[in-house]
């Protein structure tokens, strides 16, 4: 366990913050049949040891309990005593935490991130061409054009996260999971909540984009 020098006070301010995200896009239809997940760091983000409060497996994210969230170490381990299941996603979470040092990951599974996965599944990105919301990643070029990677959605979740060390783009604040849903962070949860609603609008964007285009 790993959780000595982290207050109180700290535990309960990111817990506080997780479920306010939570009942937000649980109000958004963004965790259809209990899917998604949700973490916050918590304490020395310059260490490579560190703390993250995560969903607890399974549950109906739309309605709160105290057996909501968990908090666990930089490998995914429960840091406290407690019965609840961390996220069966929570690999990847620990390796993007790991690579990019961000604060807050979320993730969701919506129609439009599902359909855009798949139409883009064989070039293996999601391509995205100078729509304002991209300045919501900070990336403010006229007329920038983005690709979000997608990597392989497999039932055994520690095969995903060698994909998601290769293909995660430093410029990219979020990474597709073929026919699944959507990861995206940021340096803290009002940056990864921004990322995320940004993400959804492009995907919806791309997805009719593609629609209008298409030859009969
Ligand atoms: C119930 S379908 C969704 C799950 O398979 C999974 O992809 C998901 O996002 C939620 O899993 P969880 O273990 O509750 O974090
Ligand atoms: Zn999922």
């Amino acid at each position: 366990m790993s959780f000595g020098e982290i207050s109180l006070e700290d535990k309960q301010s990111v817990l506080s913050e997780l479920s306010e995200v939570k009942s937000l896009f649980a109000s958004r239809g963004w965790f259809p049949g209990t899917s998604g997940n949700l973490s916050i760091r918590v304490g020395d983000f310059t260490s490579e040891q560190f703390d993250f409060a995560i969903t607890a497996s399974g549950k109906d994210k739309s309605l709160s309990t105290p057996e909501d969230f968990l908090f666990v170490d930089q490998d995914g381990k429960p840091s406290e005593l407690t019965k609840l299941k961390p996220s069966a996603e929570t690999l990847i979470h620990c390796e993007i935490y790991r690579q990019t040092g961000c604060g807050a990951i979320f993730h969701i599974h919506t129609v439009f991130n599902s359909l855009v996965s798949e139409l883009f599944w064989e070039r293996k990105s999601i391509p995205v061409d100078g729509v304002e919301l991209i300045k919501a990643f900070n990336i403010w070029d006229e007329e920038a054009h983005i690709d979000i990677p997608i990597v392989s959605n497999f039932a055994h979740i520690p095969s995903i996260v060698p994909e998601v060390t290769e293909r995660l783009d430093p410029r990219i604040p979020g990474i597709m999971l073929r026919k699944h849903g959507i990861y995206a962070w940021g340096a803290n949860a009002f940056e990864a909540k921004r990322h995320l609603e940004a993400f959804e609008f492009l995907f919806e964007y791309v997805y009719r984009w593609e629609l209008l285009n298409r030859k009969a």
